[in-house]
């Protein structure tokens, strides 16, 4: 079985999870003072097991809620409100315990908030703080009650003012701050969706969606390099579409685009995944063919060819059908890439002077 602390594939239950550790880390330092106190005689012994106890049971049930995956099922999945409001719970009850000491914890409830600069907006924080507020008021007039030696009113007062300022003051603030990190994030995601799609301009042909010259000679560049050091074969298709001229004399070049992107659909639907498909230009189209011989090239080629004048233009076209030329070539191990689509253009050249409408094949010398 793998067990590990932290997930290992999901980044953001990652990101999550180092976050509720820092917090888990504040909360040992928390419970550190809080010993500390108990040496210095200002906090009962049982008062911090109540405490330590207290701190590891939130702990851990945070720790479990996340690590299993259920907070995904939340609109938060980082559970800030949640994790803030136990830490509020858990200083109330430090407060309590504390007795005279309880002053020292009053900077805790900035640290809690802090973590909430990663989520909340100001409308959060200040729940938040009308919740601390209120609840440190009551647990200061049940002690009041409780133990009238251990509470000076006035000062309590004071602390509770000090506590309202800092606390309204942290809610603008890290409300800012949160607005500050969501534009910062939408932002980025822009700039990471512009630079997908320049990176995608820079290999897509506009008009078809098809990849642009530039990539089909990388492409074939590489299929080269892999077919020199594995000597498995591949072929190349160059595909010409017949009368292409006449289609926009007669239909105006809006209907010769359209053609253009259909005839790129009916071709690309009959192609494997692993083949590359291209427009090499104009009304030439290019198909790099891995591990296929010419004779595997030329089925490949026929099953097109006979797509696209199945195919039904009439929308566009009236009458006339569309046909395609296609010329074939297979490479030969370690020779350059400019023979190789010499041979396919040159049987292309003889398909077009052989009627068009047919699969050339440029046969091995
Ligand atoms: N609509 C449109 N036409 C284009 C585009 N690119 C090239 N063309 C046109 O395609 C035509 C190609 O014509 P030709 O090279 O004479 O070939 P063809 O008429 O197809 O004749 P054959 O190839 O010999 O069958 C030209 O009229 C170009 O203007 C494009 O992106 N859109």
């Amino acid at each position: 079985m793998n067990i590990s602390l932290v997930p290992r594939s999901d980044m953001q239950q990652r990101l999550r999870l180092r976050r509720f550790f820092m917090a888990s880390a504040t909360y040992l330092v928390t419970a550190l003072l809080f010993v500390a106190a108990a040496v210095q005689g200002l906090i009962s012994v049982g008062a911090v097991c109540i405490m330590v106890g207290a701190i590891i049971l939130v702990n851990l049930f945070f720790y479990g809620v996340i690590r299993s995956g259920f907070n995904l099922r939340f609109r938060d999945p980082s559970l800030t409100m949640p994790q803030i409001a136990a830490a509020n719970l858990l200083l109330i009850l430090m407060v309590y315990y504390a007795g005279e000491a309880r002053g020292i914890f009053l900077l805790l409830y900035i640290t809690s908030f802090v973590f909430g600069v990663f989520r909340l907006q100001t409308r959060h924080f200040l729940a938040l703080s009308i919740f601390s507020l209120t609840s440190y008021a009551l647990v200061v007039l049940l002690l009041a009650y409780r133990q009238p030696e251990v509470v000076d009113l006035s000062l309590e007062f004071m602390r509770w003012i000090a506590l309202v300022a800092a606390l309204t003051w942290f809610s603008f603030l890290g409300g800012y701050i949160s607005r500050l990190r969501h534009r910062l994030k939408t932002s980025n995601k822009k700039l990471q969706e512009a630079m997908a799609t320049i990176a995608d301009m820079a290999v897509r042909d506009e008009l078809t969606g098809l990849f642009n010259r530039r990539y089909l000679m990388n492409a074939i560049k590489h299929e080269k390099d892999r077919a020199d050091r594995f000597g498995k074969p591949f072929s190349v298709a160059v595909l010409d579409i017949d009368w292409f001229k006449q289609i926009n004399d007669r239909f105006g070049h809006l209907a010769g685009d359209k053609v253009l992107r259909r005839f790129a659909q009916v071709a690309e639907s009959h192609l494997r995944a692993v083949d590359v498909f291209g427009r090499y230009g104009g009304e030439e189209f290019m198909v790099i063919m891995p591990g296929t011989t010419l004779e595997q090239a030329r089925v490949c080629a026929e099953r097109i060819r006979h797509a696209v004048e199945q195919e039904d233009y009439a929308a566009v076209l009236g009458d006339l059908s569309l046909t395609v030329s296609v010329g074939l070539a297979e490479y030969r191990l370690s020779e350059d890439i400019a023979p190789l689509l010499e041979r396919a253009d040159s049987a292309l050249y003889r398909a077009k002077h052989s009627g068009r409408n047919r699969v050339e094949c440029f046969a091995a010398a």
